[in-house]
């Protein structure tokens, strides 16, 4: 592996995705501040050595300084990861913004999506911060197998190459492979919606459904994924790829996935509240569904899984009636290729 070059590198967010990845990057040589929003979780940490609420059992390099105090976790840092909880990114970029160094490179690892706005999180970024360069490293990555040193890969995402590339060298070492990709839109598409159909394959693991099911359901969840995709603009092959079927396989299958675990929850009878109390840790498809619900409106395109989803966690859709929604609906085409499908549709028009 080439030499690495060496950065300050601020890691804002301290639960498990935050912590493995300031430990990934003080593994790569980079001088790292984690920065945690609560004062007594950053004095544990820092006593402790370890974060034992989120990710416990691995320990936290001394030479990572962690912190409460924004202006502590930043200056200095011209590169800033972005690892809290979807649902507090634009509260915590306004309390921290204007402690950013200038021209710092901000790098999103969240997943999801804000409800309110119906913006991307890259959006909300750049909203936030236009000043700022923004990228997103996304794809199939549980922090409990990464701290591992298990090997893994993932995409860094950004409008600009130079921005994804900086970022592929900030992360990437022996056990952690990081591919580019400038499909930003694409690339948070597909990590935030992949949430949902976790939920879904989980219930159907919770109803006691089998593999055939489990299948099903993730084919055709990056299908309606794809197709909402393409819709809003972005690439169809990017949700071919690790952002894409990639992050859906290992959060549909990975006993790891609190989505996945929520679902089951939810299958087996648990309201949706008892079922977050007991995952403990952030279940993103469950605000992310929301999000989908409106999205899928504006851009009037079908996604039964993900509204499925939505009525058993909203509207009251009882589990039992959660196969038969998705089974019994109209006959349809298995439509794989959304880029050629209008030339298809008017092929078979012709030969009619
Ligand atoms: N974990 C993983 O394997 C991966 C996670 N991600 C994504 O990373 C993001 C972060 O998830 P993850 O690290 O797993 O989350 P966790 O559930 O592990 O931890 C959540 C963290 O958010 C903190 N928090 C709670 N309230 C606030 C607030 N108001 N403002 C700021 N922080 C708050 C919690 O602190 P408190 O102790 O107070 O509750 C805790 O530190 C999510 O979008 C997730 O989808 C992406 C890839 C992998
Ligand atoms: O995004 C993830 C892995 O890539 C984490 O998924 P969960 O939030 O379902 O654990």
């Amino acid at each position: 592996m080439e030499t690495l070059h060496r950065e300050k590198v601020a890691v804002m967010g301290s639960g498990s995705w935050g912590t493995a990845l300031a430990v990934l990057l003080a593994e790569n040589g980079h001088d790292v501040a984690l920065w945690s929003y609560r004062q007594e979780e950053a004095e544990a940490m820092a006593a402790e050595g370890e974060n034992r609420e989120f990710l416990p059992g691995i320990a936290i390099p001394k030479s990572i300084q962690i912190t409460w105090d924004c202006e502590k976790a930043l200056t200095g840092r011209q590169a800033v990861v972005l690892a809290t909880p979807s649902s507090y990114l634009r509260s915590t970029l306004q309390r921290f913004k204007g402690h950013l160094e200038r021209g710092a490179l901000l790098i999103n690892v969240a997943k999801g999506l804000e409800e309110s706005t119906l913006q991307t999180l890259g959006q909300v970024i750049a909203q936030e911060c236009p000043e700022h360069q923004v990228a997103a490293l996304s794809g199939p990555s549980h922090a409990e197998e990464v701290s591992r040193k298990i090997p893994t890969t993932v995409v860094a995402s950004s409008a600009s190459r130079a921005a994804a590339e900086r970022t592929q060298g900030l992360f990437m070492n022996e056990y952690f492979r990081v591919y580019t990709n400038p499909d930003l839109l694409g690339v948070e598409l597909g990590g935030a919606l992949k949430n949902v159909i976790a939920l879904a394959a989980g219930i159907s693991d919770g109803l006691g459904c089998g593999d055939n099911t489990k299948a099903a359901l993730m084919t055709r969840g990056i299908t309606e994924i794809a197709r909402l995709g393409t819709a809003m603009g972005a690439d169809f092959h990017t949700f071919n790829g690790l952002s894409g079927i990639g992050d859906l396989i290992v959060t549909c299958t990975s006993m790891h996935s609190r989505n996945r675990r929520a679902g089951i929850l939810i299958g087996q009878g648990k309201s949706l509240t008892e079922a977050l109390g007991e995952v403990h840790m952030v279940v993103e498809g469950v605000y992310t569904a929301q999000a989908a619900v409106k999205f899928m409106e504006r851009y009037h395109v079908e996604m039964p899984i993900t509204r499925t989803v939505y009525q058993v966690l909203y509207e009251e859709l009882p589990i039992q009636g959660v196969m038969k929604n998705l089974m019994e609906r109209e006959k349809k085409s298995e439509d794989l290729s959304w880029h050629l499908v209008t030339e298809h549709q008017v092929r078979w028009q012709e030969e009619r």
